[in-house]
């Protein structure tokens, strides 16, 4: 029990995303991952945030099937540009074929993040718009050889050597990256969860 008497569940991240880990690292939070797989594909006329809210819900749904009374957390991360969505590229050829499309262009990156605990639910959704500079075949080509796009919805990492490409962004960079931070810290709250504890052992410098 916590000080203000509310339960605070153990919380797990339904996620093969190192990202991800890596972004709840950052805000202090305990959690442990958890493995599921969740099938991802687009219904007909899905509308792409209807989609991508709904896979956040389904990972953090099927992982607290997993682990009850417990709190888990999914999100889900797709690019939508010029009337495509774009997920993690197949192959090179995939990859390069979305590279092409945002070069010069403004896309927006829609990530869904979805608390499940018992029968409770939270969701929320943020959408980021990025600019891309105008990339030529060459590096396209270069890019897809250090690895970085082959995981990546959009075929990109913008946390990565894929920074070179961006002229702006307005949004969420942690939310680009696959878990935005503020609106997961306040998802995380509302079921006692909290990041720190502000005390001489955890403060923070
Ligand atoms: C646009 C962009 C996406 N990404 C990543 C975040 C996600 O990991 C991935 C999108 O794929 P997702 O299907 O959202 O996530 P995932 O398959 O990596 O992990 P899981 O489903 O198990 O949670 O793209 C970046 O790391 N940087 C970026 O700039």
């Amino acid at each position: 029990m916590q000080a203000n008497g509310a339960a605070k569940p153990k919380l797990f991240l339904a996620s093969k995303s190192p990202r991800r880990a890596e972004l709840l690292q950052q805000i202090g939070v305990p959690f442990e991952v958890l493995s599921i797989d969740v099938p991802e594909h687009r219904q007909e006329g899905e509308a792409p945030a209807t989609y991508v809210a709904r896979l956040a819900r389904e990972k953090a749904r099927a992982g607290a099937a997993l682990v009850n009374g417990c709190a888990v957390l999914g999100a889900d991360t797709i690019v939508e540009c010029a009337g495509h969505v774009l997920e993690k590229p197949r192959d090179q050829a995939h990859a390069a074929e979305m590279l092409h499309l945002l070069s010069d262009q403004t896309h927006l990156v829609h990530t869904a993040v979805a608390l499940c605990c018992n029968e409770q639910l939270y969701t929320d959704l943020v959408t980021s718009k990025v600019t891309f500079r105008a990339l030529s075949s060459d590096e396209i080509a270069r890019y897809w050889l250090t690895g970085e796009p082959a995981d990546k919805a959009g075929g990109y990492g913008i946390q990565g050597l894929g920074a070179v490409f961006v002229q702006h962004l307005a949004g969420s960079y942690s939310g680009v990256m696959g878990l935005p931070i503020a609106q997961t810290q306040q998802l995380l709250a509302s079921l006692n969860i909290t990041c720190w504890q502000p005390d001489a052992s955890t403060a923070l410098m």
